[in-house]
């Protein structure tokens, strides 16, 4: 038995065809280019107000503009969950690790309320037993802290093991202290160059994965 803390976009969904359509929404208003998907994917990881600022950058906009920008991101973040997809496998793999008896935590930088919101829209709201948002405390990954937070939630007990997709989530778990998997269809393809106990590319492969580290 273990406790599995799991990244959410990137590792269980791609969500980025709905964040790039806020986001673009937001700069079709001030007139500026809007973002490609791969784009989007890669502003993905740090949380709303990074993509932000990565918008603002990338397009040579006012700084000024951010608090307006996030603003605006969170009025439709909610609602924003038609274009997400869960990736191959995500389902059934995580009622089935539940199902042997582990105990399963949701830890991203999306906040609480459209991470909520998603999960609610695919039926994946009730297989986390913990669940840690961007702004559910007053720090993000890579600060370590939301990832303690959500394997204390989880209660005192069982192996820890943490599941992501980025550089984000490598350094967290470094940072943690805790065996990090790697999931390498993500946004991060690959996965080069990031430290992790082991990597897979479909979701199959992790129930022998944990059934090793725990
Ligand atoms: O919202 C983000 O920027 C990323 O969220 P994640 O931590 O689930 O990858
Ligand atoms: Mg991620």
């Amino acid at each position: 038995m273990a406790r599995l803390v799991f990244d959410l976009d990137g590792t269980l969904i791609d969500s980025a065809p709905d964040v790039r359509g806020i986001a673009n929404g937001i700069l079709a208003a001030l007139e500026a280019r809007p973002l490609s998907l791969p784009e989007t994917r890669r502003f993905m990881g740090e949380g709303v107000p990074t993509f932000v600022d990565r918008m603002i950058a990338s397009r040579e906009l006012d700084p000024c503009l951010k608090p307006r920008m996030l603003t605006e991101f969170m009025k439709h973040y909610d609602t924003a969950v038609e274009l997400t997809r869960v990736y191959p496998g995500v389902p059934e793999i995580l009622a089935s690790l539940s199902t042997e008896g582990h105990r399963l935590g949701l830890c991203t930088n999306k906040p609480e309320r459209p991470a909520r919101a998603v999960l609610r829209h695919l039926d994946l709201d009730g297989a986390f037993d913990a669940i840690v948002g961007g702004d559910t405390l007053n720090r993000r990954k890579p600060d370590p802290a939301p990832l303690h937070s959500t394997f204390d939630r989880l209660g005192d007990v069982g192996a820890q093991i943490y599941i992501g997709d980025s550089e984000t989530d490598a350094e967290t778990a470094l940072r943690a202290d805790v065996p990090f998997l790697l999931y390498t269809n993500g946004y991060r393809k690959g996965g080069g160059g990031l430290t992790c106990r082991a990597a897979f590319s479909d979701f199959a492969e992790l129930p022998a994965l944990v059934a090793r580290l725990s």
